[in-house]
């Protein structure tokens, strides 16, 4: 049972919420010079106090992200998780794939106890920067009563990392849970459950111990109109493993992609189709490329990869 004073761990990997702005007005999230996580925690005088533990895992702008800081980071959440004084686990990371690496830790990790990512819109140094507010909500969030499983904090707002997607360039309130369901708020410090925390099955951390550069490659391709099939067939002949299709709609494709990527899995490569658009899912229909379900392609993209770790 989790009591209230349980150690939070807090690991930095870098983003816009460890960012410095060129001038005070600049509130886009530039994030070359990147404070770490020590200073964060510095910076909000509501967690002064409270049973706290910070680690730096990475320092990168997260569009950089990569399946080696993955790797790492699960490791090092595994292994903070473990400990027995332990509650749960904060993650400070980048809002550009946020939601990926979310996705990827409950895949493979599937925690009982509260894994908490959150982020910023505006960097450390804005007028009025985001960071302090959403670092403090989220450890309220690995802190509360009940809490399990990966979540993304962020606004006020708590999402399931399966749910989560970011839909806005510049907004503070930029992610959204597809069809508006969202696990809890944080109001004032205090935690509202709305619905359930995630739960699932996890792979391992065996399942992703291959080395990077020997994992299989996993590309996304957009049907457009005027889309045609070159783009898969360069693919193919640069030895893909995998294609995920972000489709139209209920993820359909232009004839000539559709015929392209039907080559493709037929030359051995794995296919799936997924929509561009911001929510719903793609249903599988008779004698059409399987589908994804609820996926977005990026997801996908992280379950074909896992699928493909396991051949
Ligand atoms: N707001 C942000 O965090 C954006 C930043 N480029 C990142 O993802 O690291």
């Amino acid at each position: 049972m989790q009591t209230l004073d349980r150690l939070t761990v807090i690991l930095g990997t870098g983003g816009t919420i460890a960012g410095t702005a060129r001038t005070a007005g600049d509130g886009v999230g530039y994030t070359a010079a990147q404070l770490r996580v020590d200073d964060l925690l510095a910076a909000v005088p509501g967690l002064a106090g409270q049973p706290l533990e910070a680690h730096q895992v990475a320092q990168l702008d997260s569009k950089d992200m990569d399946g080696a800081t993955w790797q790492r980071l699960a490791q090092a959440v595994d292994e903070h998780l473990r400990r027995p004084e332990v509650g749960g686990i904060v993650i400070t990371h980048g809002t550009d794939t946020l939601e990926e690496t979310a996705y990827f830790l409950h895949r493979v990790l599937a925690p009982e106890k509260p894994v908490v990512l959150t982020a910023a819109m505006r960097p450390a140094t804005a007028l009025a920067a985001d960071g302090p507010q959403n670092l403090f909500d989220a450890v309220q969030v690995a802190r509360a009563p009940g809490a399990a499983g990966v979540v993304v904090a962020l606004a006020g707002r708590v999402h399931d990392a399966t749910q989560v997607r970011k839909v806005h360039s510049y907004r503070v309130d930029a992610f959204e849970s597809a069809d508006g369901a969202l696990v809890a708020r944080v109001e004032e410090g205090a935690v509202r459950l709305l619905g359930r925390w995630p739960a699932g099955d996890a792979l391992g951390l065996a399942h992703i111990a291959r080395p990077v550069a020997l994992w299989p490659r996993v590309d996304i391709v957009l049907n457009h109109a005027g889309a045609d099939g070159r783009i898969v067939r360069a693919l193919v002949a640069a030895g893909v493993d995998g294609i995920v299709a972000a489709g139209t709609g209920n993820g359909t494709l232009a004839a000539p992609l559709d015929a392209a990527l039907r080559e493709a899995e037929a030359a051995g490569a794995r296919v799936l189709r997924s929509t561009r658009c911001d929510a719903g899912p793609v249903m599988n229909l008779p004698g059409q490329l399987p589908a994804a379900g609820a996926l977005s392609p990026v997801k996908a993209r992280i379950e074909m990869l896992l699928a493909l770790l396991a051949s």
